[in-house]
């Protein structure tokens, strides 16, 4: 675990902290401008020189009143949303660099090849840093990140300012990462539809304070939480492809909450995040036949949320799961629902992030 925990005071903004980070999986840190996200990042590198905030990585004391191990000490990477790659060397060059700085230790030494084929760069080695893409100096900063022997990989908004074109090739290899399981990664965002995709832990950040923690799945479906105040809420699976539709360009994905069509291409026993939106949940009464919507789940009204500005939540059991759905307080009071009521959930929209 990484504990964070004490108070770090600018001019006109402080970081009041006591949180506790797991070092497994994805961390995201969530929050709005100025919220101390990526301060929370360079307190963690050791790149703000204050002993009032302690930093713990496991059983290492890394700062507090009377400790302080330097920055190249504690073996981090970074990966920010401008990629910092040297300009007077080629991507190689590059490479070879961080790996000449990498500290050989026991546990998570890294394979330069399979990092390569990973972030598929081999094609990119000969290179000059000017002739990359931004989305293709991203893959190369990533890779000179992990090439140091990270024991954390710091992500400040590496997505950040990339198209959405762009976003969509970066993410899947940012998954890839993730599941390859080196190291953990504390992943900094304030787009909560990456952080759903991407994360297993999520902290929720406004100015300076922890609002909200938890894991992803449940903060995205907490309707009464910070985040789906800011957010919108969203049920978080994992899915599986179970069969393949080549002519039509659809999968069907074995999730959780039953089986759901998407229409997108993947290998069948490929591992998926599936994050389907509330307000992408319709209910109805009946079975749908003759609609354009492919998926349609039998499910029962578990629990019933009211707030204020028009909207429903509807907490629903389908399959033994729980789906959340959004519906207007004219559709619930002209459907009457009510809970306990056998419905059917209709799917419009999922996105999907595969392994
Ligand atoms: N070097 C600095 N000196 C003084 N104040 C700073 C410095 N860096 C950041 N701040 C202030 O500290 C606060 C937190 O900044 P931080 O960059 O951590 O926020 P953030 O949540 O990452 O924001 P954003 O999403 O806009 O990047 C802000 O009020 C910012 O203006």
């Amino acid at each position: 675990m990484i504990r964070i925990k004490g108070h770090l005071q600018r001019k006109s903004w402080s970081l009041d902290i006591d949180c506790t980070l797991p070092v497994e999986g994805v961390t995201g840190i969530m929050g709005p401008s100025g919220a101390g996200k990526s301060t929370i990042l360079r307190v963690i590198a050791g790149l703000e020189g204050h002993h009032s905030v302690s930093v713990r990585f496991n059983e290492h004391l890394w700062q507090a009143d009377d400790a302080w191990t330097p920055t190249e000490q504690r073996r981090v990477g970074w990966v920010s949303q401008h990629p910092h790659l040297f300009p007077h060397l080629d991507v190689a060059g590059n490479l070879a660099f961080a790996q000449r700085r990498a500290t050989p230790h026991s546990g998570n030494d890294i394979d330069a090849d399979e990092v390569i084929a990973l972030l598929d760069i081999g094609p990119l080695m000969d290179k000059s840093v000017a002739e990359l893409s931004g989305g293709q100096a991203q893959r190369v900063s990533m890779a000179r990140a992990l090439f140091s022997s990270p024991q954390v990989l710091l992500l400040d908004e590496p997505l950040s300012g990339q198209d959405p074109g762009r976003k969509e090739q970066i993410l899947p290899y940012l998954q890839r990462l993730k599941r390859r399981d080196w190291m953990p990664i504390v992943y900094v965002s304030h787009d909560g539809d990456d952080m759903a995709r991407l994360a297993d832990h999520l902290v929720y950040l406004e100015e300076g304070r922890v609002c909200q923690q938890g894991s992803v799945a449940e903060m995205f479906a907490d309707v009464s939480g910070t985040l789906v105040r800011h957010h919108r809420a969203m049920t978080v699976v994992e899915g599986q492809v179970s069969s393949v539709n080549a002519a039509h360009h659809s999968v069907v994905l074995d999730t959780p909450v039953g089986a759901l069509i998407w229409v997108g291409e993947a290998v069948k026993g490929t591992c998926m995040r599936v994050c389907i939106a509330a307000r992408d949940v319709s209910i109805s009464r009946q079975p749908l036949r003759d609609s354009s919507i492919q998926n349609c789940l039998p499910a029962m009204i578990k629990a019933i949320t009211q707030e204020p500005a028009g909207w429903v939540w509807l907490a629903l059991e389908c399959n033994g799961a729980t789906l959340l759905a959004q519906v207007s307080v004219r559709a619930f009071h002209r459907l009457e629902l009510g809970v306990g009521d056998p419905v059917y959930a209709l799917l419009k929209g999922l996105a999907v992030l595969a392994d």
